[in-house]
Protein backbone atom coordinates (compact mmCIF):
# COMPACT_ATOMS: atom_id res chain seq x y z
CA UNK A 1 0.00 0.00 0.00
CA UNK A 2 1.20 3.30 -0.83
CA UNK A 3 0.89 5.82 2.35
CA UNK A 4 2.45 8.86 0.60
CA UNK A 5 -1.29 10.35 0.29
CA UNK A 6 -1.90 9.81 3.62
CA UNK A 7 -3.63 13.30 5.99
CA UNK A 8 -1.90 14.41 8.67
CA UNK A 9 -3.16 12.40 11.96
CA UNK A 10 -5.79 14.31 13.91
CA UNK A 11 -5.09 12.74 17.17
CA UNK A 12 -2.02 10.71 18.88
CA UNK A 13 -4.32 7.65 18.77
CA UNK A 14 -4.41 8.29 15.02
CA UNK A 15 -0.82 8.38 14.42
CA UNK A 16 -0.70 5.46 16.36
CA UNK A 17 -2.86 3.44 14.20
CA UNK A 18 -0.89 5.08 10.95
CA UNK A 19 2.01 3.59 12.57
CA UNK A 20 0.57 0.03 12.46
CA UNK A 21 -0.54 0.23 9.07
CA UNK A 22 3.03 1.30 7.52
CA UNK A 23 5.20 -1.05 10.02
CA UNK A 24 2.74 -3.83 8.87
CA UNK A 25 4.55 -4.16 5.54
CA UNK A 26 8.63 -5.15 5.88
CA UNK A 27 9.48 -2.08 4.05
CA UNK A 28 10.40 1.31 6.28
CA UNK A 29 10.13 4.24 3.89
CA UNK A 30 12.39 6.42 6.75
CA UNK A 31 11.23 9.69 5.14
CA UNK A 32 7.37 8.96 4.85
CA UNK A 33 7.77 7.90 8.65
CA UNK A 34 9.26 11.29 9.40
CA UNK A 35 6.82 12.88 7.55
CA UNK A 36 3.72 11.75 9.32
CA UNK A 37 5.09 11.60 12.70
CA UNK A 38 6.27 15.15 12.15
CA UNK A 39 2.89 15.93 10.78
CA UNK A 40 0.84 15.13 14.00
CA UNK A 41 0.88 18.30 16.15
CA UNK A 42 1.77 18.08 19.44
CA UNK A 43 -1.71 17.59 21.84
CA UNK A 44 -0.51 17.50 25.60
CA UNK A 45 -3.99 16.78 26.57
CA UNK A 46 -3.72 13.39 24.73
CA UNK A 47 -0.47 12.54 26.12
CA UNK A 48 0.15 13.67 29.20
CA UNK A 49 -0.65 10.30 30.92
CA UNK A 50 2.96 9.10 29.84
CA UNK A 51 4.55 12.20 30.45
CA UNK A 52 5.70 10.77 34.42
CA UNK A 53 8.63 12.44 34.96
CA UNK A 54 11.56 12.10 37.70
CA UNK A 55 13.24 14.83 39.54
CA UNK A 56 17.15 13.46 38.77
CA UNK A 57 17.10 11.64 35.27
CA UNK A 58 14.79 11.43 32.11
CA UNK A 59 12.38 8.91 32.29
CA UNK A 60 11.09 6.29 29.43
CA UNK A 61 7.16 5.84 29.17
CA UNK A 62 5.90 3.17 26.74
CA UNK A 63 2.83 3.45 25.03
CA UNK A 64 2.66 1.30 22.34
CA UNK A 65 4.10 -1.72 21.30
CA UNK A 66 3.31 -1.69 17.68
CA UNK A 67 2.43 -5.28 17.21
CA UNK A 68 5.79 -6.18 17.95
CA UNK A 69 7.43 -3.89 14.83
CA UNK A 70 8.28 -0.93 16.96
CA UNK A 71 7.84 0.63 20.49
CA UNK A 72 6.31 4.14 20.67
CA UNK A 73 7.45 5.78 23.95
CA UNK A 74 7.52 9.10 25.43
CA UNK A 75 11.02 10.63 26.91
CA UNK A 76 10.60 12.91 29.69
CA UNK A 77 13.50 15.47 30.39
CA UNK A 78 13.36 17.42 33.63
CA UNK A 79 15.77 20.95 33.15
CA UNK A 80 19.66 20.06 32.20
CA UNK A 81 18.61 16.00 31.98
CA UNK A 82 20.54 14.04 29.57
CA UNK A 83 21.51 10.72 27.86
CA UNK A 84 24.75 9.28 27.57
CA UNK A 85 26.34 9.01 24.16
CA UNK A 86 24.59 6.15 22.94
CA UNK A 87 23.88 3.64 19.92
CA UNK A 88 20.70 2.33 18.68
CA UNK A 89 21.23 -1.59 18.32
CA UNK A 90 20.50 -1.89 14.65
CA UNK A 91 17.39 -0.43 14.91
CA UNK A 92 15.85 2.76 13.19
CA UNK A 93 15.30 5.66 15.66
CA UNK A 94 12.73 8.47 15.44
CA UNK A 95 12.43 11.41 17.65
CA UNK A 96 9.94 14.32 17.67
CA UNK A 97 9.52 17.21 20.27
CA UNK A 98 6.09 17.05 22.00
CA UNK A 99 7.22 20.06 24.24
CA UNK A 100 9.87 22.07 24.95
CA UNK A 101 13.61 21.71 22.73
CA UNK A 102 16.58 19.42 22.92
CA UNK A 103 19.87 19.50 21.74
CA UNK A 104 20.98 16.43 19.96
CA UNK A 105 24.95 15.70 19.48
CA UNK A 106 26.14 13.20 16.60
CA UNK A 107 29.60 11.43 17.53
CA UNK A 108 31.25 9.18 14.82
CA UNK A 109 31.75 5.75 16.04
CA UNK A 110 35.00 5.47 17.96
CA UNK A 111 37.98 3.14 16.22
CA UNK A 112 39.01 0.42 17.80
CA UNK A 113 41.88 1.16 19.53
CA UNK A 114 41.28 4.60 20.00
CA UNK A 115 41.57 5.61 23.16
CA UNK A 116 41.14 9.58 22.77
CA UNK A 117 38.12 12.03 22.86
CA UNK A 118 34.63 10.75 20.34
CA UNK A 119 34.68 12.88 17.42
CA UNK A 120 31.59 15.56 17.08
CA UNK A 121 30.03 15.29 14.09
CA UNK A 122 27.19 17.68 14.08
CA UNK A 123 25.25 19.44 16.86
CA UNK A 124 22.17 20.90 16.82
CA UNK A 125 18.56 22.20 18.67
CA UNK A 126 15.30 20.09 17.94
CA UNK A 127 12.05 22.14 18.08
CA UNK A 128 8.49 21.80 18.98
CA UNK A 129 7.25 19.06 16.50
CA UNK A 130 10.63 18.37 15.05
CA UNK A 131 10.75 14.95 13.80
CA UNK A 132 14.67 13.83 14.01
CA UNK A 133 16.16 10.63 12.59
CA UNK A 134 19.23 8.41 13.42
CA UNK A 135 20.53 4.90 12.98
CA UNK A 136 23.89 3.19 13.93
CA UNK A 137 25.22 3.67 10.60
CA UNK A 138 24.53 7.99 10.67
CA UNK A 139 26.25 7.46 13.80
CA UNK A 140 25.75 7.76 17.60
CA UNK A 141 24.37 10.93 19.44
CA UNK A 142 23.67 12.27 22.60
CA UNK A 143 20.45 14.17 23.64
CA UNK A 144 20.10 16.58 26.24
CA UNK A 145 17.85 19.04 27.48
CA UNK A 146 19.43 22.18 27.81
CA UNK A 147 16.47 24.69 29.30
CA UNK A 148 17.55 25.07 32.92
CA UNK A 149 14.33 26.36 32.94
CA UNK A 150 11.69 24.51 31.24
CA UNK A 151 11.10 20.19 31.13
CA UNK A 152 11.04 18.70 27.43
CA UNK A 153 9.01 15.65 26.45
CA UNK A 154 10.06 13.70 23.22
CA UNK A 155 7.97 10.62 20.93
CA UNK A 156 10.42 8.08 20.56
CA UNK A 157 9.81 5.46 17.91
CA UNK A 158 12.41 2.04 17.58
CA UNK A 159 11.85 -0.47 14.44
CA UNK A 160 13.06 -3.10 15.62
CA UNK A 161 12.13 -2.63 19.39
CA UNK A 162 15.41 -3.34 21.32
CA UNK A 163 15.82 -3.12 25.27
CA UNK A 164 20.00 -2.77 25.13
CA UNK A 165 22.25 -0.33 23.84
CA UNK A 166 25.92 0.75 23.73
CA UNK A 167 26.75 3.79 26.01
CA UNK A 168 30.00 5.57 25.34
CA UNK A 169 32.75 7.62 27.13
CA UNK A 170 33.03 10.81 25.35
CA UNK A 171 36.60 11.07 26.72
CA UNK A 172 37.93 7.84 25.76
CA UNK A 173 35.44 6.03 23.27
CA UNK A 174 35.48 2.82 25.93
CA UNK A 175 31.75 1.35 25.37
CA UNK A 176 29.35 -0.48 28.31
CA UNK A 177 26.43 -2.17 27.14
CA UNK A 178 23.62 -1.15 29.37
CA UNK A 179 19.69 -2.42 29.56
CA UNK A 180 17.09 0.09 28.84
CA UNK A 181 13.80 -0.17 31.04
CA UNK A 182 10.26 1.61 30.96
CA UNK A 183 9.25 4.35 34.23
CA UNK A 184 5.50 3.38 33.20
CA UNK A 185 3.78 1.34 30.36
CA UNK A 186 0.59 2.39 29.01
CA UNK A 187 0.31 5.32 31.81
CA UNK A 188 0.74 2.87 34.49
CA UNK A 189 3.76 3.88 37.05
CA UNK A 190 6.24 0.24 36.46
CA UNK A 191 5.88 -0.96 39.62
CA UNK A 192 8.94 -0.42 41.99
CA UNK A 193 10.34 -3.70 41.50
CA UNK A 194 10.27 -3.56 37.84
CA UNK A 195 12.63 -0.58 37.88
CA UNK A 196 15.98 -2.08 36.90
CA UNK A 197 19.23 -0.25 37.66
CA UNK A 198 20.40 -0.57 34.59
CA UNK A 199 18.32 2.53 33.26
CA UNK A 200 20.26 4.65 35.84
CA UNK A 201 23.51 4.76 33.63
CA UNK A 202 22.03 5.98 30.73
CA UNK A 203 20.49 9.26 32.33
CA UNK A 204 21.87 11.79 34.31
CA UNK A 205 23.32 15.10 33.28
CA UNK A 206 25.45 14.29 30.62
CA UNK A 207 28.30 13.07 32.23
CA UNK A 208 28.81 9.27 30.62
N1 LIG B 1 17.71 6.54 22.64
C1 LIG B 1 17.49 7.00 24.00
C2 LIG B 1 16.89 8.37 24.07
S1 LIG B 1 17.77 9.54 23.20
O1 LIG B 1 18.81 10.08 23.92
O2 LIG B 1 17.67 9.44 21.86
C3 LIG B 1 16.54 6.08 24.73
O3 LIG B 1 15.78 5.37 24.09
O4 LIG B 1 16.55 6.08 25.97
FE1 LIG C 1 18.96 7.91 21.27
Amino acid sequence: MDHTEVLKPQTLEELIRILHQIFSSDKVNIEEVQNIVESYESNPLEWMKYAKFDPYRYTRNLVDEGNGKFNLMILCWGEGHGSSIHDHTNSHCFLKILQGNLKETQYEWPQKKSNGAMIKTSEGVLKLNQCAYINDSIGLHRVENPSHTEPAVSLHLYSPPFDHCQTFDQRTGHKNTVKMTFWSKYGEHASVVSVNVGMWSMGGRGNG
